[in-house]
Order: structure tokens, then C-alpha cells, then sequence
């Protein structure tokens, strides 16, 4: 087994007793971190590589809860619209033109910007789903992978979609040395008729996955529920049995009190998209209220025609600064929580209890950003720097399970040029 001795790098460990960064060295045993510590735990000659990390920091790579990759074919399309015009006006119609190559090379696109700018996790529900596996295959990333569903179609319709959801879950979940797992997804209360998501809950019962989907974002949302089904969207879906299976939501703008203490009795996990919420004019969630009630929140960037980039930096900086425009409090979210937020509260939201931090046992994700730069001095508090000053740019190492995917800022187990190449001629007969 491959064992590699990192030394004189600053680690941002993450983990709960810590302080907040230290200098010295990781150790490296095939996919797991096995020692971080001031001091080399052995000489140099027991080690397979030893990496200089100086000018280097070290932390656990991004985890980005919620997003739908072959959607940068349609980043800068559909522009300054709200969300439900955003959607029946411009995505979808779009989006019915895609094929399998559609996805293919738009989701690599995604995928590289991703890796390349730290986030080495990402949560993908969209369509054509074998073509986003085979991208996570390949790239070596982690992916939580989900065919979402629309219910807004014939009867045959929907059960052919349930079926090629069902069967993708099932044939990819633990796939790739471990690194897929899978869940169910109706898209959205407002677009799932109440027993077509019924009959997703017992899919994901009978495959014991979980559930992502798409709940409270917009004002007009939660009325358009109460109206049409006499409940607010998190009540809706508790009746129709959602809840009964571990659940990830995106979004949850739109909560009140009540609806925050169904979310935490049943221990669902909401994923905040901060960018695209404010694109999309959909609001901003009650995050402080949420994470003192005790919900486990994450961050994502959602798709790049609401974001519009897939920069974690940007969504964790995001987040702390509009809470405490919002709410007036500077420690509303301070620096250190929304670190947490974009890396180990993300891994905690999609069930992974093995990666989000550096410590031994942990599994071998991580990044290094390049510190020798401007914008990281002084050298006084790098949480602060990365939450308030770092971007996706700065990012130069990547390894995810123990491979390097990215070094010097290149990836290496993507072909970058062929991708873009592919991906224009896509751009083109979509929308040229
Ligand atoms: C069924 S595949 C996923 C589906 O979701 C759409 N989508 C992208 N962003 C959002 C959002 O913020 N709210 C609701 N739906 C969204 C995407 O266009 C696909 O159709
Ligand atoms: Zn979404």
C-alpha cells in the first residue's frame, strides 16, 4: 500500500477538539489519512513519496450538497428571471433537447470545474444519470448520484421514469471503489403528484436509499402547496410518508417555526444554495434559526444557469456574510461554522461518515491551496482567509480516496481540452 509523507504544510484539520490550524505533516496509506501531527511520525525513507507543502494549506475538500452538472450547458441562459419563469420558460425546453451526449459533456465541464476548484463531492440530480456515473468513474470524485423525477406526465410516463430511476440507484449505489452512492428523487411537491411520490418513498424503502429533493424555495411555492394540497410543503410531504426515510431537501428558503421542528424531528438535512437563491430571487433561508434548532445544513451551489459558477468558496463566503446582513448579528455565522458548512456538515448531510475532515481514519480527501499569494496574507487566521478571501483559483492539489485527481492545477484523470471541444459542439446544436 502507497504511503506519502506531506510535511511542513499548514492543515486545517476540521476536527472538533483542534485548533483551528496547525503546521506540520499528514500521512497517507492507500485511500486513508493515517496521521496529521507537528512532527513526521517516521523517518523520510519509510515513505513512498514525501511532498514539500510548504506555502501550502491543507483542508478537507469542498462537498457540494446540491447540484444538477449538465446544466452548464446552460449557464448565462435564462438570466434575472424567478425561479417558476426560469423553469417553464427556459430549462425545460431546453433541457427536453438533451440527449445522453448533452449530459456527457456537460457534466465533465461541471466536473472539472468542480475538482479543479477543491470540491471533491458533489450531489447531482438531473437526467440521463449513467452518463454522470461514468464521469465520476472516471474523474475519481465522489459523487451522490439521484435520477430526479417529474411527475407531470401520463401515467406510463411516470412509471417508465421510476423505473430507470430505480434501476439506475440500484445498479450504481456503492459503485466506483465506494465513491457513488445513490438516492431517490421526486423533484419537487409542486411538480410530483401526491402518489406518484408515495410510490418513490417505497422505492427507497425497498432499496434502503435515501431521498433529495426539492422543497420550499419560493414564496409562491409554499402558497401554491397550501392551495392546491391544504398544507405547507414540509407538512405535505411528512403525510406522504417523505420523512420515514432519511432525506436531504434543497433549498428550504421558505420555513416557519413549525416546519423546522418537523425537519428536525425527522433529522432531515437541508442543503443551502445561497447563490442561486439569491439569483433566482427566491429569498434567503433562515440559516442561523435552522442550525440552532438543531438541523443539519450543507451547502450547495445548485446548477450553473442559477449560480452561476460551481465555486463552494463563493457559497461558503456567501453564506456567512448575507446572515449577518440579514439579521444584523456579525456572529450570525462566523467564519468557522461556514467552513464547516461547505466541508464536514456537508459530508454529515449525505450520510458520508468518512470524509470532511482531517484526521486518522478518515478517508484521504483533500486539497491544498496555494498560500504564496497576495490575498493570504498576513499569516495570522487561514479559516478566516479561506472563508473571507480564497476562491476556487486558488486551489492547486486535489485527492480524493487517496489518488491525486488534480495537481499543479491540472487535472489528471480528465482529458480538459477534448472536454471543452466536446462541449461546444453540444452548446452549438443546442443553442446555436
Ligand atoms: C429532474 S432533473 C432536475 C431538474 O431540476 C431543475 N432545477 C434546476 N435548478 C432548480 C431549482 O433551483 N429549483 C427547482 N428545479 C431546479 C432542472 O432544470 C431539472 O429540470
Ligand atoms: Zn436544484
Amino acid at each position: 500500500m502507497k504511503k506519502t509523507l506531506i510535511s511542513n504544510g499548514i492543515f486545517i484539520s476540521n476536527k472538533e477538539d483542534n485548533k483551528s490550524s496547525i503546521r506540520g505533516c499528514m500521512v497517507i496509506e492507500g485511500s486513508q489519512i493515517t496521521y496529521i501531527g507537528e512532527q513526521a511520525p517516521e523517518s523520510i525513507e519509510s515513505y513512498d513519496e514525501v511532498i514539500d507543502g510548504s506555502n501550502k494549506l491543507y483542508m478537507p475538500g469542498l462537498v457540494n450538497t446540491h447540484g444538477h452538472a449538465a446544466m452548464s450547458l446552460l449557464r448565462g441562459y435564462g438570466d434575472d428571471l424567478a425561479l417558476q419563469i426560469w423553469l417553464e420558460e427556459k430549462m425545460w425546453p431546453m433541457e427536453a433537447k438533451f440527449t445522453s451526449q448533452d449530459v456527457k459533456w456537460g457534466t465533465r465541464l461541471s466536473i472539472l470545474e468542480m475538482i479543479k476548484g477543491g470540491t471533491t463531492t458533489f450531489v447531482d440530480m438531473y437526467d440521463h444519470m449513467n452518463e454522470v456515473a461514468f464521469a465520476v468513474e472516471e474523474s475519481g470524485m465522489r459523487g451522490v448520484l439521484t435520477r430526479g423525477v417529474i411527475g407531470l406526465c401520463p401515467p406510463d410516463v411516470q412509471t417508465a421514469k421510476l423505473k430507470e430511476a430505480t434501476e439506475f440507484a440500484k445498479n450504481w449505489h456503492g459503485k466506483a471503489d465506494g465513491r457513488i452512492t445513490t438516492m431517490m428523487s421526486p423533484h419537487a411537491p409542486y411538480t410530483c403528484p401526491p402518489d406518484y411520490i408515495e410510490r418513490i418513498v417505497q422505492v427507497a424503502h425497498d432499496l434502503n436509499l435515501p431521498i433529495h429533493t426539492h422543497m420550499s424555495e419560493t414564496r409562491r411555492e409554499v402558497e401554491g402547496n397550501v392551495e392546491q394540497y391544504g398544507a405547507r410543503p414540509a407538512a405535505h410531504l411528512e403525510k406522504l410518508g417523505v420523512f420515514t426515510r432519511p432525506t436531504l431537501v434543497a433549498h428550504g428558503v421558505h420555513l416557519n417555526d413549525e416546519e423546522i421542528a418537523i425537519l428536525k424531528q425527522y433529522d432531515v438535512r437541508i442543503s443551502h444554495n445561497p447563490g442561486s437563491n439569491l439569483k433566482l430571487a427566491s429569498g434567503v433561508a433562515r440559516l442561523p434559526e435552522l442550525l440552532r434548532a438543531g438541523v443539519k445544513m450543507s451547502l450547495g451551489t445548485d446548477g450553473a444557469a442559477s449560480n452561476n459558477n460551481l465555486d463552494m468558496f463563493e457559497e461558503m463566503r456567501l453564506a456567512a456574510l448575507i446572515h449577518k446582513g440579514v439579521s444584523g448579528d456579525p456572529l450570525a455565522i462566523p467564519a468557522k461554522e461556514a467552513l464547516l458548512l461547505g466541508t464536514r456538515m456537508g459530508a454529515e448531510s449525505i450520510w458520508l461518515d468518512n470524509v470532511g475532515s482531517l484526521e486518522p481514519g478518515m478517508k484521504a480527501d483533500f486539497i491544498a491551496l496555494d498560500i504564496d499569494q497576495p490575498h493570504f496574507l498576513p499569516k495570522t487566521d487561514f479559516v478566516s482567509h479561506i472563508v473571507y478571501s480564497a476562491s476556487a483559483k486558488d486551489v492547486v492539489d486535489v485527492c480524493v480516496d487517496g489518488t491525486w485527481i488534480v495537481r499543479k492545477g491540472e487535472c489528471l484523470t480528465l482529458d480538459e481540452e477534448k472536454i471543452k471541444r466536446e462541449f461546444e459542439i453540444c452548446f452549438d446544436r443546442l443553442r446555436g
